[in-house]
């Protein structure tokens, strides 16, 4: 009989339930693995520092419960909407932003129970409401209990002829009361135009300069459809640094993929706050995600990262918003995507299993998730069974592995190959080197299949050793099969 197959914490993973946190790996094949000798040192791609850059400095305003409000498939009522403000205080944003209380009066209601849910267990968060540039709107918004009030306005051609219809000079005047009142209630004030990569530089420049002389906090610059490139984002950042001595906030929408490029290239040019959402959420295909941003910045200052954002919570968050907005985590999100930490080529695997740093640069520990290796394919390596077989606890030769390893490819080019079909191979081969007695390797193939496998192995041998050194593995393998199986101590194959 061959040893249960003891698989060192992976069997739940394996057999389709998820031992890690890397979400549905159902029937997937890989090897989750153990140890993160990632360096704990900073990261050696750190940026160059500048004394414009806030990479290591920046602040997040947490707009799921704003933008991601206006997400086509959203809707929060206040159960979810403390479930989620919650969340985001753990995971430890800067602000929340909050839908505008003049939208409706549930709208506002569930501000001002957000605002008393702040005050009773928040630990780091402050709460924003984000409104038009409107007395009405403001008067509504001081009296919910936010910390502050963000304001907005569109600046382009397109928004002041096409939108609200009023020209630069209404704009500045009205901006300014609303500034002077929101402060005169002692609460933060931002002022924010909108499509600010389409309206007229000066008339920004203007306005943003008038607003900062009279004290507001901050100002924003937002791409509300998403055109703008990470080197224009700089260049507009980069020439507002230099006129106004507020904060400057940014706010990024991903319709041409741009959105997280563009947060970074705002804080390299002296912008101090970005906006997100969870999992990227909001009008249209949405904002800069919440996670992609921290994938970003953990590459830049890992420590300023983990010192700031409790980044293991983020899997948690991105699951829970999914669910209220009934989507599904995208395959290639950003750190929680099924396969991100996933390697699967035998060249990678072999690295990997080595030393992870060869091929991630985000160590999957930082937040809570699991490394695999993928180990059931015609690319699998033979590294790659031999850190399987030492999860199954079969002990064999490296050229028992490699032998083995080429009956694993042999059966991969004839069909696509599950993880029993692997540990199958393993573990016959295995059996078959101390009993004599045939598996049924092959088992369920149609006749016309076993063949193409066998003819398929012969060729994955002859690949793997050549003709001549392929006896000699071979007799290796036979002299080795009859020295009793003895336990080896087990190696740390799985890195
Ligand atoms: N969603 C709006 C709001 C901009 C305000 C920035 N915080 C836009 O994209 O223009
Ligand atoms: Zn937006």
């Amino acid at each position: 009989m061959c040893p249960p197959a003891e698989t060192n914490g992976t069997n739940g993973h394996v057999n389709g339930t998820v031992n890690g946190t890397n979400g549905n790996h159902e029937g997937y094949s890989a090897i989750q693995t153990n140890q993160n000798p990632h360096p704990h040192s900073s990261s050696p791609y750190r940026p160059v520092g500048d004394f414009l850059s806030n990479v290591s400095r920046f602040k997040i305003i947490e707009s799921t419960l704003r933008e991601g409000e206006q997400f086509a498939n959203a809707y929060f009522d206040l159960e979810a909407k403390m479930k989620i403000a919650q969340a985001l205080d753990d995971f430890g944003v800067d602000y929340i932003e909050l839908t505008s209380p003049a939208a409706s009066e549930q709208s506002r209601l569930d501000c001002e129970a957000i605002c008393r849910l702040k005050n009773e267990k928040f630990k780091t968060a402050k709460i924003l409401t984000h409104v038009r540039c409107h007395m009405d709107d403001a008067r509504i918004a001081v009296e919910t209990g936010v910390d502050g009030v963000d304001v907005v306005i569109g600046t382009s051609s397109y928004l002041r002829e096409h939108s609200h219809g009023k020209d630069m000079t209404y704009i500045k005047n009205t901006a300014i009361e609303v500034i002077e009142f929101v402060k005169s209630k002692g609460l933060e004030i931002r002022f924010s135009s909108e499509d600010s990569f389409r309206s007229d530089l000066v008339d920004l420049l203007s306005i943003y300069s008038a607003v900062d002389k009279i004290g507001v906090n901050r100002v924003g610059i937002a791409d509300t459809v998403g055109c703008a490139s990470p080197r224009q984002v700089y260049d507009l950042v980069r020439t507002l640094r230099g006129v106004v001595h507020c904060d400057i906030e940014t706010h990024f929408h991903n319709d041409s993929g741009c959105a997280i490029a563009n947060a970074y290239c705002a804080l390299e040019a002296g912008a101090t706050h970005i906006d997100t959402s969870v999992l990227g959420i909001g009008e249209r295909n949405g904002i800069t995600p919440l996670g992609g941003l921290m994938a970003r910045m953990i590459v830049a200052d890992r420590d300023y990262v983990l010192s700031k954002y409790n980044v293991k919570k983020l899997k948690e968050i991105e699951d829970m918003v999914a669910d209220y907005v009934e989507v599904n985590i995208p395959f290639n999100n950003y750190i929680t995507g099924f396969c991100a930490f996933t390697h699967k080529a035998g060249i990678h695997a072999k690295a990997i299993l080595n030393n992870p740093s060869t091929y991630e640069i985000i160590n999957p520990a930082d937040f809570g998730m699991s490394r695999y290796v993928h180990f059931a394919s015609r690319l699998t390596g033979w590294n790659a069974i031999k850190s399987r077989a030492d999860q199954l606890d079969l002990q064999m030769t490296d050229a028992q592995i490699k032998l083995c390893t080429a009956k694993i490819k042999a059966l991969a080019d004839v069909r696509k190959i599950a993880i029993d079909d692997t540990d199958s191979i393993i573990r016959a081969f295995y059996h078959n080197l101390h009993s004599q007695e045939e598996r049924p390797l092959l088992e369920g193939l149609s006749a016309e299949e076993v063949k193409k496998f066998q003819i398929a192995e012969e060729k994955e041998k002859a690949e793997l050793t050549g003709t001549k050194e392929k006896r000699q593995l071979e007799e290796q393998v036979e002299a080795e099969a009859e020295v009793p199986a003895t336990k080896k101590t087990r190696t740390a194959a799985v890195a």
